[in-house]
């Protein structure tokens, strides 16, 4: 007999965790007089960006913490990015900075990302930031979805040691920096890719699963194994009778019979992505400030 999956509910972790963050990020301010700070930034038109920059913005403020966005036009040159990414890493009254990707075709998404001051770079996308990652180092800032991704996996299994992790999907934002991370954390790891041969396979034998392949409905019921914990990043905007919805890579209907838990969507990663962005925010400040203390 089976029964329903554990929901895991991404939206409920994340308001706690934000609200912790306002609690340290006044009292950063109260001790020490910095206001966390973070500069975002888009370039173009995207209605998806535009929606997930006002979310940032928003949840950064009230966290306590101060927002600076630019929105610049869809014609912006390269040259005219760096230029305006120069003038936000030497401000120092901002500690987190992110460009909101995908980026024109214009330009250079990794001169972008390598111009930002790492210790900055609260998207943990800056090629340091992923080196420490990679080499198992605690300084420098995760990804904010791989990040959320282990927070909830945690709080359903608070040991991961041994077990047998599946992530679908290998991009620099999500697949990579999460296989380093489960390994980090004791998992041992598959990645399964474009070109893997038979990814359900895969899957059928793991005990978490996390897919980030921006498929819709790609994890059928039958490539996860029974009492499996499973993790979905994708967030795919699909059209119905009644209008569009956003729904995750995984068949949700027919997989969370099967799994002992399962993060829904939306409610489940996207909300925790946000909330560690605010704690890479705060992070950044907090550095900032042991940097002038040690200066002085
Ligand atoms: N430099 C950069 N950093 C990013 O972190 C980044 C980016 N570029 N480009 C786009 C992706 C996407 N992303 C999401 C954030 C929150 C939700 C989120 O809150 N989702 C809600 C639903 C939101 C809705 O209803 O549309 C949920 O899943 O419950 C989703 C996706 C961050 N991204
Ligand atoms: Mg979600």
């Amino acid at each position: 007999m089976v029964s329903d999956a554990k929901l895991i509910d991404g939206k409920a972790f994340a308001r706690r965790l934000r609200h912790d963050i306002r609690d340290q990020a006044q009292g950063l301010h109260a001790r020490h007089g910095v206001l966390p700070t973070l500069a975002v930034v888009m370039v173009g038109e995207d209605p998806a960006s535009a929606v997930y920059v006002r979310n940032k913005v928003r949840a950064t403020e009230e966290a306590g913490m101060r927002s600076v966005s630019h929105h610049l036009p869809k014609s912006t040159t390269q040259d005219e990015l760096l230029d305006l990414i120069a003038g936000l890493n030497a401000d120092q009254s901002v500690h987190g900075l992110l460009v909101q990707l995908p980026l024109p075709e214009q330009i250079d998404r990794d001169a972008i990302l390598d111009a930002i001051n790492p210790e900055k770079d609260v998207d943990g996308f800056h090629i340091v930031n992923a080196g420490r990652l990679a080499v198992g180092r605690q300084d420098g800032f995760i990804p904010c979805t791989p990040m959320g991704c282990m927070m909830l996996l945690r709080s359903v299994v608070p040991n991961l040691a041994g077990l047998h992790a599946v992530v679908i999907g290998c991009s620099n934002i999500v697949g990579r920096p999460m296989a380093r991370l489960l390994q980090q954390a004791g998992c041992t790891v598959t990645v399964t890719h474009l070109k893997t041969r038979d990814v359900a396979a895969e899957t059928r034998r793991a005990d978490i699963i996390v897919v980030a392949a921006g498929h819709a409905g790609l994890v059928r019921g039958d490539w996860v194994k029974e009492g499996a914990i499973v993790i979905d990043v994708g967030i795919n905007r699909v059209d119905t009778v009644s209008g569009s919805r956003l729904v995750g890579d995984v068949a949700f209907d027919e997989v969370s019979p099967r799994a002992a838990a399962i993060t829904p969507v939306p409610g489940g990663v996207g909300p925790m992505t946000i909330a560690c962005l605010l704690q890479n925010t705060l992070q950044a400040a907090r550095q900032f400030v042991t940097g002038v203390i040690m200066v002085e």
